[in-house]
């Protein structure tokens, strides 16, 4: 770790940033990288807390090592050649066939870290499906990567070959079949549901966990708590929006998102939630200026003290009474080892609301675009409204918003929140489709990456209008939800679209992800028409590309959410998209009236 973080800042940053001189920047994260491994170290063997987590690790260290120096990179090139980890480039099309030196291939190495650094990897993988795939974006490639397996000093980083898997009947069949992750996140997220190795394990874990998400027995009791918030969000938004200011709805609806997280699902306490939402947040995303240290892994410690003390208050169906913080619950009584505990936690605390909050974002980022559908969308949740009476709406009630439904599935295909789909490792040798359309075989052990970016926007499996948000269109039976209904629990899904990936091992938070979403949605179209604020309403009638950087995109960092075309950080290695989107918000005067 040392000799990288050195080699990284003597190539890349020959002149050190304005305030620190370079070997104060290098020292300090060396220190920061020491203690990480330590503490995560000390996590596994004594089951102490961490006092940081990686998301405050790699703020700490301004995301120095998200790319690897060339000169670090070659022995790890020739100890791969050795092992026959590049042979899957010369039998599968990918960047690799214009590297013919051993510098250009550390360059693509780099390219491929960087792309990840700053949130354009997906990008990055259709121009080369286009550029060097005979298929267009159905094409499969192989594409070497650094790739690391493991955490705290425990950490194998190597270089091998990652399989892009784009065709749709390839992705389909292999995540299916293959459950077993790459080992990549273990990392950041230790042996949490998500990033365990062990199918076993795995198993275990989501088997004590599912309980929390059944739709009707578990998340339809919770349901008041959620629409409580959500209509407590609507005067909210109100007084942000006060006088016409614009609001930055990126913001704003992860602030939610994370609100309904930890109010509905987690139970936790209000003062809580508004204590610690806003900086968690910004540790995530690592935005730059609010990098108050292990500011996150200190919301963690209040966050698990919190459950502590409300343990005998949290319940769940099988507890034969009213359900309170089911999340919470299962956290509680699934008797993990420490580092799977906190590893769910975090993952919990980001991926639960990161994924909705971007979801929602890019769902008005649309309607604002095409105001004839919002209008037509604001008709329906009138209409909803109107049919309910004055009363509350109960979970089976979201089963009448039939347009909304159809504006969320195109929204979780046009953008969707986790566009690299997912990482797992072949658990015995398999095909897939190679230039020629032929079956390639990938031995035992191969790395795959089923993405879900291109496929989503493939014009050939969708027709020519795939860039264009288009709910009319023809979507098959099995890809869009049934929220409120007894199907509710069925992960909507197709060869060519997975947004929550395929079963088995798809998302575990999904009906709750449904269901808020369109709580909040019901409480904020009922009340306010959204259209783009300056300089996002240049984008009214612009086409979004799926592969040009040059214009506005999604900035992809394990979630994809919008380019802030303010502001933007920098570091070591390079500049560094931030999210945002600004809306201006209007009150409507006379919802549903004539
Ligand atoms: C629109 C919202 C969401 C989307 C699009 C989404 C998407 C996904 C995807 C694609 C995966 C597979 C990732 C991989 O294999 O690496 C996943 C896994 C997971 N998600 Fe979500 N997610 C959403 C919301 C949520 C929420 C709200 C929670 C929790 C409250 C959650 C918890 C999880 C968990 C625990 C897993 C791991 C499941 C396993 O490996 O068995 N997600 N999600």
């Amino acid at each position: 770790m040392a000799l990288r973080v050195r080699v990284i800042s003597q190539q890349l940053c020959p002149q050190p940033a304005a305030s620190k001189s370079l070997e104060e920047i290098v020292s300090a994260a060396l220190e920061d990288a020491g203690k990480y491994t330590a503490d995560l170290d000390e996590l596994k063997a004594g089951g102490k807390m961490p006092g940081s987590t990686y998301y405050d690790f790699m703020q700490a260290t301004n995301h120095l090592l998200l790319v690897t120096a060339k000169r670090d990179l070659v022995p790890l090139l020739h100890a791969s050649e050795q092992e026959g980890g590049l042979a899957l480039t010369k039998v599968l099309p990918g960047p690799w066939d214009e590297a013919h030196s051993i510098s250009e291939k550390a360059g693509l190495l780099q390219a491929v870290q960087k792309a990840f650094a700053e949130g354009s990897n997906v990008q990055q993988i259709a121009a080369w499906q286009q550029k060097f795939g005979k298929r267009g974006l159905s094409s499969n490639l192989a594409v070497p990567q650094v790739v690391n397996r493991g955490s705290g000093s425990q950490i194998v980083t190597r270089v091998d070959t990652r399989v892009i898997v784009a065709d749709p009947d390839d992705a389909a069949r292999l995540s299916r079949i293959h459950v077993q992750k790459d080992g990549q996140f273990e990392a950041a997220l230790m042996s949490s549901v998500i990033s365990t190795t062990d199918n076993t394990e795995w198993r275990a874990q989501r088997k004590h966990l599912t309980e929390a998400f059944l739709p009707l027995s578990s998340l339809a009791q919770i349901m008041p708590v959620s629409f409580a918030r959500a209509a407590s969000c609507a005067e909210r938004l109100m007084s942000a929006a006060t006088g016409g200011t614009p609001v930055d709805m990126s913001d704003f609806k992860l602030h939610e998102a994370q609100a309904q997280l930890q109010l509905a699902l987690l139970g936790l306490p209000e003062d809580l939630m508004n204590s610690v939402n806003a900086e968690m947040r910004s540790a995530f995303h690592g935005n730059p200026g609010s990098n108050r240290k292990n500011a996150l892994a200190d919301a963690m410690s209040k966050i698990i003290a919190s459950l502590e003390n409300q343990k005998q208050d949290l319940t769940l169906p099988s507890s034969g009474c009213p359900v309170k913080g089911p999340l919470s619950k299962v956290l509680n009584t699934a008797e993990l080892p420490p580092a799977s505990f906190y590893g769910n936690l975090l993952l919990i605390l980001f991926a639960g609301h990161d994924t909705t909050g971007h979801t929602m974002t890019w769902l008005l980022f649309e309607l604002a675009r095409n105001p004839l559908i919002q209008s037509s969308v604001q008709a329906e949740v009138d209409d909803f409204f109107r049919g309910l009476d004055g009363r509350d709406p109960n979970y089976q009630d979201l089963s009448r918003l039939p347009l909304l439904d159809r504006c969320i599935t195109e929204t979780l295909r046009l953008w969707p929140a986790v566009a690299n789909g997912t990482f797992r490792r072949l658990q015995f040798a398999d095909t897939v489709k190679g230039a020629d359309g032929r079956e390639v075989h990938l031995p035992k052990g191969t790395l795959i990456n089923i993405v879900n970016w291109s496929r989503h926007r493939n014009p050939e499996i969708w027709g020519q209008d795939a860039n264009d948000f288009n709910p009319y269109r023809n979507f098959e039976a099995s890809e869009v939800a049934h929220v409120g209904c007894p199907m509710a629990a069925v992960n909507p899904q197709s060869p060519r679209f997975s947004p929550f990936a395929h079963s088995p091992r798809s998302c575990l938070g999904r009906n709750f992800a449904q269901m808020e979403l369109r709580v909040i949605m019901l409480n904020l179209l009922r009340s306010f028409s959204f259209s783009l604020a300056p300089p996002y309403d240049a984008l009214y009638s612009s086409k979004i590309s799926t592969t040009d950087l040059s214009t506005f995109h999604g900035v992809n960092r394990f979630t994809m959410g919008p380019l802030d075309l303010e502001r933007q950080g920098s570091t070591v290695w390079g500049k560094r998209p931030l999210i945002g989107l600004k809306m201006i918000i209007t009150h409507r005067q006379n919802p549903g009236g004539p």
